[in-house]
């Protein structure tokens, strides 16, 4: 994935140490970004500030995300160890899909290695806001660059839900292009995925998306005061362990969420939010359990 992912080898911020690294250029850990091996990986990775892992096998057409977790977890699950070992300060930018099983399978690598910290470890769903701030600025000709749509809730299908009542700039949309717009965010990936007929996912989107995450992290991690990006993390704003939000970045992660974004919904928001949280309930558990089944001592 990503040659604009890789180029953030070469981003030089005088108050970041280290750089960033992007787990995900090879079919096998031992040769993650050309490295001969595991050790070698492990010595790369030691002081970085930023990883990034996009590894993993994409969609093809007729299947969701979650019908990759049965590769995915695994592949996350082996480099969120390798990073934990050798990287533990770091932030963690999560792409491989499905994001919102694969965050909570990181979390409990992490605690088990007992270098947790929720405020480092991020999904990466900044493509959704993407989405949101392309098809808004479209449809409303409006110029992109002026529109910042809040996307919640998680990355896939219904569990994506963007609040459009919380646009800015504040904009009036009629009920049918609410429900309009809202499916088409929602389905974006998937209308990628069928166009590429079996070629892969929204490759290239991705890496402008993740590039942009990664940057703000450093942005963050460097000292701006102004950062902010959805993205889905471990949470308290709603009864589910793990979700979507506006966020302030800062030096050490997670500085603030931004609470605001779930107050006054329309109804509509509040309908969707609801309808969202069994999904994604499902998909957070799944994650958690893949973890501790595998790390279960055998039977004898
Ligand atoms: N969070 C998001 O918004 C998005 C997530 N994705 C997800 O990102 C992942 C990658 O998608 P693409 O870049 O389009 O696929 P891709 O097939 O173009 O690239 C995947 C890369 O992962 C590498 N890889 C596979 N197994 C690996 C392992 N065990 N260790 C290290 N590297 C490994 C492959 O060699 C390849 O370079 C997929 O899971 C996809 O669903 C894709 C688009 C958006
Ligand atoms: O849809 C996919 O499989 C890839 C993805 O997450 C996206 O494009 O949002």
């Amino acid at each position: 994935m990503s040659p604009l992912l890789s180029n953030l080898n070469l981003y030089d911020i005088a108050n970041v140490k280290g750089v960033v690294a992007d787990l995900g250029h090879c079919n096998t850990p031992a040769q993650v970004s050309g490295f001969t091996g595991p050790a070698e990986l492990a010595d790369s990775l030691k002081g970085v500030d930023l990883i990034i892992i996009p590894a993993g096998v994409p969609r093809k057409p007729g299947m969701t995300r979650d019908d990759l977790f049965n590769i995915n977890a695994g592949i996350v699950k082996d480099l969120v160890e390798v990073a934990a070992d050798t990287a533990p300060n770091a932030l963690i930018n999560v792409i491989s899909n499905p994001v919102n099983s694969t965050v909570p399978i990181a979390a409990e690598i992490l605690k088990q290695k007992g270098v947790y910290n929720p405020r480092k470890l991020f999904g990466v769903t900044t493509l959704d806001v993407v989405r949101a701030n392309t098809f808004v600025a479209k449809q409303k000709n409006l110029r992109l660059i002026d529109v910042d749509v809040p996307v919640i809730g998680g990355h896939a299908g219904i569990t994506i839900l963007p609040l459009l009542s919380k646009a800015r700039p504040a904009i009036e949309f009629s009920t049918q292009e609410i429900e309009e717009l809202t499916v088409r965010i929602q389905n974006a990936g998937t209308e990628v995925v069928e166009a590429k007929a079996g070629a892969g996912s929204a490759t290239l989107s991705m890496a402008y998306a993740g590039a942009r995450f990664a940057e703000s992290c450093i942005r963050a991690l460097d000292g701006d005061p102004d950062v902010y990006e959805c993205s889905y993390v471990q949470s308290e704003l709603t009864e589910l362990p793990f979700f979507a939000s506006r966020l302030k970045l800062g030096k050490e992660g997670i500085e603030a969420f931004v609470h605001g974004d779930l107050n006054n919904l329309t109804e509509y928001e509040q309908k969707a939010l609801e309808a969202l949280k069994p999904e994604l309930k499902a998909s957070i558990q799944k994650g958690i359990e893949f973890v501790n089944r595998e790390s279960a001592p055998l039977a004898v």
